[in-house]
């Protein structure tokens, strides 16, 4: 093999350009030219393609965001945009191709391969909404950005003895809100995949104030319901002085953290070691600290499963 091209895809995520790094230094080491492809699917139907250099990648490994830049183009879902893609890669050479993105992107990876372009998927998500792997690049990062950002509404929470609602992301998974709610000493954390009951966080609320406690935090991930929806309904059961935030896309920029920059890293050079044994339609992961890979089309039957065991957890915890 003499040319890959990488590209990232959907939500950007801390740690992707150290995977683009990653992958583009391994290939180098191994005499593979490296092409980028700017804005995901995009750009590579409408061919923005460039070689990328050592120099390319040089200073990008504890940069936010992705230089490579990030698109959501539904039009690659379709026939068409997989042809013209296609076509793009031959035109310049490209033998096969390294994905970061979430499950939207691996839909695309798989195209691709099944078109006889070998593709690897890496998981790059704050999301980690991924199956088979443990976490994803940009998981940590966020969840530290979110957990120092309610420590800073939790100095204010006390100062006037107030509940905050706070929304934090995660499309349809709770992964963020249960790790961040751990790490913040949150009262409640309400996910997509688990039944709550309103009037039980009110109570505790209630109970704690009444134990001397100064402060009230209730985090609730994006996909069960906006932070003003659940403070309605959480003034229903109780006169709290209450105040709601949504932390929204600051959770998706900012350096990415030790553990996604070597996750990246990891990841990235796998990938580059798959794709020079001649292997494609793969998704990369880390299980038990172990990097490991699962046929994409299995991961589309398959629902990542969360440390529910977190919220029991946490409600001992928080008094
Ligand atoms: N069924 C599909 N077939 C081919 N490409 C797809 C498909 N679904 C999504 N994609 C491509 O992957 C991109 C990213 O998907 P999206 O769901 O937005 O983000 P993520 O990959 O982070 O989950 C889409 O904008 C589209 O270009
Ligand atoms: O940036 P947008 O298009 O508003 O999308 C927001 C969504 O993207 C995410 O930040 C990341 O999701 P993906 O990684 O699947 O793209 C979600 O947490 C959030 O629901
Ligand atoms: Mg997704």
């Amino acid at each position: 093999m003499k040319r890959i091209g990488i590209l990232t895809s959907g939500g950007d995520a801390p740690g992707m350009n150290a995977a683009v790094r990653a992958v583009a230094r391994t290939a180098m080491a191994n005499g593979i030219e490296v092409f980028g492809i700017r804005y995901g699917f995009a750009g590579l139907v409408a061919g923005d393609i460039f070689p990328l250099t050592s120099d390319s990648v040089a200073n990008v490994l504890t940069r936010g965001g992705t230089f490579l830049y990030t698109a959501r183009y539904p039009e690659f879902a379709q026939e068409e945009g997989q042809l013209r893609g296609i076509e793009q890669l031959k035109k310049h050479g490209i033998e096969a191709l390294v994905v970061i993105g979430g499950d939207g992107s691996y839909h695309g990876a798989l195209a691709l391969t099944k078109r006889g372009f070998n593709s690897i998927g890496l998981p790059g998500t704050i999301d980690n909404d991924i199956p088979f792997t443990d976490l994803t690049i940009g998981f940590d990062t966020a969840c530290t950005t979110a957990a120092d950002a309610i420590d800073k509404i939790r100095d204010t929470a006390s100062s006037h003895q107030r509940v905050f609602v706070i929304n934090v992301m995660g499309r349809n998974c709770g992964d963020i809100a249960m790790r961040v709610g751990v790490a913040s000493g949150a009262d409640a954390i309400v996910i997509p995949e688990k039944p709550y009951s309103i009037e039980a966080i009110a109570d505790k609320l209630k109970k704690s104030f009444a134990n001397g406690k100064d402060h009230g935090i209730v985090i609730v991930a994006e996909g069960v319901m906006t932070s003003d929806e659940f403070l309605k309904e959480l003034l229903k059961y109780g006169d709290f002085d209450a105040r709601t935030e949504v932390l929204g896309h600051m959770q998706r920029g900012g350096e990415p953290t030790v553990s996604d920059r070597v996750l990246a890293s990891k990841m990235g050079a796998y990938a580059v070691k798959l794709l020079m044994e001649g292997k494609g339609g793969l998704a990369v992961g880390i299980e038990d600290n172990h990097l490991c890979t699962h046929d994409i089309v299995d991961l589309f039957d398959s629902h990542h499963v969360g440390d529910y065991s977190l919220l029991a957890m946490n409600d001992d915890l928080s008094r």
